[in-house]
C-alpha cells in the first residue's frame, strides 16, 4: 500500500491562519502590527517572485511587510547600513536578507550584522549557538517546519532512528539538533558517507536535504518510514516546454510505495518555510514589545 502524502501546503495554510489570528491580537495589545523586513539584492527572477510571495503572506497574516529591493551593484557597506537601520527601527520585528547574495558581498558579515533578536531566519551565530546549547532563540524556518510535520504525524519521536542527509548550516545541522532534542537517535549523512543507501535504510525518519534531484531511491527506504523531502530541484524542460518540473531529493513516485508517509515537492516542506517565517516574526514581535505569548501557543 502506498504511503500517506503529508500535505505541507494545507498544514502551512493552517499555521498561517493561526499566526494571523494571534497577529491581530498582538496589534490590539501593542497598538502596532508585527513587522517583517525582507531585503533582496539583485534581479534574480526566482528570488523576485519568492520575495513577492513572502510579502503577500505577511500582509495576509495581519503583519506589516517592508520590502527593500536593491540593485545588484549595491555595496556590502550599503547593505550593512540598511541592516543597521532595520535593527534600530521599532516597527521592524524580523529581518530577512534573501540568500544567496551577489559574490561581492560577504554573506556571513551581513548575517552577523542582523540583531539576533530580529533574526527570524535563525541564521545568526548567536541563534545557532542558542540552538546548540538548548537556549530559546530563533530556529531556521525550514527545519522547524519539518519538525512540525514530523511531530504532527508521529507524536513522540523518542528512540526513533533519524537520518538527515545533508549538513548545511541552514537545514542539515539545525535539523539534526532538533531531532536530537526530541530524543531521536540521529545520524547526519552527506556526500562522503560510505554506503549511504545502507545508512538511510536503517531510518524510521529520513530528512533529505542534499540538493540532488531524486537521489534517494525506493530501495533506500525502510518500509513504513516517514520521509521529509527538503530538496527543490528544477529538472531540464521536456522538449517543447519552457520550464522543467520541480522535483525533490527523493524519487517521490517509487519512494511513496515503500514509505509510511512522505512529503511531496512542491506542496510539502516549501510552504512550511514561509509559514514558519511568519510564526518566528510573531514570536519576535511579542518579545520586542514585552508581550507574553504563551509557550506552545504556536
Ligand atoms: N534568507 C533566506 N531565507 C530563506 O528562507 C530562503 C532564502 N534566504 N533564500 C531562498 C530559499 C528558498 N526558500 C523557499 C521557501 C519556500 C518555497 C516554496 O514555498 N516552494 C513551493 C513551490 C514554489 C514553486 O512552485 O516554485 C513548494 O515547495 O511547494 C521555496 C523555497 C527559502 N529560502
Amino acid at each position: 500500500m502506498a504511503g500517506t502524502i503529508i500535505d505541507g501546503k494545507a498544514f502551512a495554510a493552517q499555521l498561517r491562519e493561526k499566526v494571523g489570528t494571534l497577529a491581530a491580537a498582538f496589534e490590539e495589545k501593542a497598538g502596532r502590527k508585527a513587522g517583517l523586513a525582507v531585503v533582496l539584492v539583485g534581479e534574480d527572477p526566482a528570488s523576485q517572485v519568492y520575495v513577492g510571495s513572502k510579502g503577500k503572506a505577511t500582509i495576509a497574516a495581519n503583519m506589516a511587510s517592508f520590502e527593500h529591493r536593491l540593485p545588484d551593484s549595491t555595496s556590502e557597506g550599503e547593505l550593512l547600513s540598511l541592516v543597521e537601520r532595520l535593527n534600530a527601527d521599532p516597527a521592524v520585528d524580523g529581518i530577512l536578507v534573501q540568500l544567496p547574495l551577489p559574490d561581492h558581498i560577504d554573506e556571513q558579515a551581513v548575517i552577523a550584522a542582523i540583531d539576533p533578536d530580529k533574526d527570524v531566519d535563525g541564521f545568526h551565530v548567536t541563534n545557532a549557538g542558542r540552538l546548540a546549547v538548548g537556549q530559546s532563540g530563533f530556529v531556521p524556518c525550514t527545519p522547524l517546519g519539518c519538525m512540525m510535520l514530523l511531530t504532527d504525524r508521529l507524536g513522540d519521536l523518542s528512540g526513533l532512528d533519524a537520518v538527515v542527509i545533508g549538513r548545511s548550516n541552514i537545514v542539515g545541522k539545525p535539523m539534526a539538533q532538533l531531532l536530537l532534542d526530541a530524543n531521536a537517535t540521529v545520524t547526519i549523512a552527506h556526500s562522503r558517507t560510505k554506503d549511504l543507501a545502507d545508512v538511510v535504510r536503517r531510518a524510521d525518519i529520513v530528512v533529505a536535504a542534499v540538493g540532488r534531484a531524486e537521489m534517494v531511491r525506493a530501495d533506500w527506504i525502510k518500509p513504513g518510514a516517514t520521509v521529509i523531502d527538503v530538496g527543490i530541484n528544477r529538472l531540464a524542460p521536456e522538449p517543447g516546454a519552457s520550464k522543467g518540473r520541480l522535483v525533490g531529493d527523493v524519487a517521490f513516485g517509487e519512494a511513496r510505495e515503500v514509505a509510511g508517509a512522505i512529503t511531496p515537492v512542491p506542496g510539502g516542506v516549501g510552504p512550511m518555510t514561509i509559514a514558519v517565517l511568519l510564526r518566528n516574526t510573531l514570536v519576535a514581535a511579542h518579545r520586542n514589545a514585552g508581550i507574553d505569548l504563551p509557550e506552545g501557543a504556536i
